[in-house]
């Protein structure tokens, strides 16, 4: 299969071209009031229009309650719902089943320990999403920037794809391709120039970084060759 790139916490049209025309496969919409990255549903909706069915539009929310969930299907119709909060695999699970969409789970990891949780959320995910777990007095669950220690995830296969994410840039991503051969990589605060702002240049050289490893690594070749 070959590699997933996703660019998260997209908030401007010239963003999101910049985004599918270096060639992301996934792009992500913030739905988190405490975030810099933050977007309203209407300007989601905006972003998501330009995609043209380029990228999968992913709409990443924490902790969300229904009536929200019901207003972004509604409304922005996401092909995936990244859920980067303190769901419980119970509720992963009632979300997918209530709404009948495709699911990422992240999951925080700053030790083995906390890979005991994954196979329960790959039981209920259509894909999962590795992200360093935030520090105790963090705002944020999720775009801090923080890298962990990426052989805890090395070769990581629950049966479903996982993408890497956390702390992740231009200089790094080849790094962590090449040590964790996971599904994916996933982006946001290692191509901005400020929380929340947007770097063009960074987008394509995280982009292409990316795609020279995946090419190095040989992804798709295995599929290839089982047939
Ligand atoms: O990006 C955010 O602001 C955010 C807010 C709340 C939860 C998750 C968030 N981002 C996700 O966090 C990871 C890692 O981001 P970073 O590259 O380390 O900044 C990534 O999956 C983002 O989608």
């Amino acid at each position: 299969m070959p590699l997933l790139v996703k660019i998260c916490g997209i908030k401007t049209m010239a963003i999101m071209e910049t985004a599918l025309n270096a060639g992301a496969d996934m792009v992500g919409l913030v739905f988190f009031a405490k975030s810099p990255r933050n977007v309203s549903l209407a300007t989601a909706c905006t972003l998501s229009g330009r995609t043209c069915g380029r990228a999968a539009v992913v709409a990443l929310t924490v902790d969300p309650d229904d009536d929200f969930l019901q207003l972004v299907m509604r409304d922005l119709k996401p092909d995936l719902i990244q859920l980067h909060g303190r769901e419980t695999p119970e509720r992963v699970a009632d979300i997918r089943q209530r709404f009948k969409v495709r699911v990422m789970k992240a999951v925080g990891v700053s030790a083995r320990s906390d890979l005991a949780d994954i196979p329960a959320y790959a039981a209920v995910s259509d894909m999962l999403l590795v992200d360093a777990k935030p520090p105790k007095d963090a705002a944020h669950p999720g775009g801090n920037g923080l890298a962990f220690d990426w052989d805890l995830v090395a070769g990581l296969d629950p049966g479903r794809p996982v993408m890497l994410s956390g702390g992740l840039d231009p200089d790094n991503v080849a790094d962590a391709i090449r040590r964790t051969r996971l599904a994916g990589v996933d982006v946001s605060s290692g191509v901005e120039s400020a929380p929340g702002i947007k770097d063009a240049d960074k987008i394509k050289a995280f982009v292409a970084a990316a795609r020279r490893a995946e090419a190095e690594v040989g992804y798709g070749a295995a599929f290839a060759a089982a047939g």
